[in-house]
């Protein structure tokens, strides 16, 4: 069974203490509870884009443009005891937006510092492969679960070709 494509966009403001991402607790589906991105699956003969762009509407009611989306790369979710769970993800910030973040039937969002993300909130692999990302690491992530489907029996980061070690570009 190959991986489903998911897209996810991490919306970023400038808040009182630093910078803020938008996260959302999820009502519904795969990790129902759990603090996640913004984002779900693109659906079949629809791009990434346009579906990142549907997703946040969808989800929050904020709007964000094509142009402005920053390709930050991609994350595999691997669940070997679940292989259906399968995702293949791809990875955008957003610093450009309009509209106020709104509850959704799907999403309650909020907004959270970069550097107080809630962890003990969100899905063991996170902390793996988010801070990362939104300090400007970039490339792949490779995810695998253990059997029970939470806890990360391992995590494999790939650096984009040709990249330098500590040279952080495109965020
Ligand atoms: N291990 C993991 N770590 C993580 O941080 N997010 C994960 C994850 N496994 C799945 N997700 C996220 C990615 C994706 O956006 C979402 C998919 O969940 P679902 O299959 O329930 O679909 P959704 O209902 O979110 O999507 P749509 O129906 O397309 O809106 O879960």
């Amino acid at each position: 069974m190959s991986a489903a494509d998911v897209t996810l966009c991490f919306l970023l403001r400038d808040g009182p203490a630093g910078e803020e991402v938008l996260l959302g607790l999820k009502k519904t589906g795969i990790g129902t509870g759990k603090v996640v991105g913004i984002g779900g699956h693109v659906e079949p003969g629809e791009s990434v884009v346009a579906a990142i762009c549907r997703e946040v509407a969808e989800e929050t009611c904020i709007t964000i443009e094509p142009m402005d989306l920053v390709p930050a790369g991609t994350v595999e979710f691997l669940f070997p005891a679940k292989p259906s769970w399968d995702m293949f993800t791809t990875v955008f910030l957003c610093r450009v937006f309009a509209g106020e973040a709104q509850e959704s039937e799907e999403i309650s969002p909020q907004w959270y510092p970069v550097h107080e993300l809630p962890h003990e909130h969100m899905w063991a692999d996170a902390i793996h492969w988010l801070p990362a990302f939104l300090t400007g690491e970039r490339g792949h992530w490779r995810v695998e679960l253990n059997d029970d489907n939470e806890t990360v029996a391992s995590s494999v980061h790939t650096p984009p070709r040709g990249a330098v070690p500590g040279d952080h570009f495109g965020s």
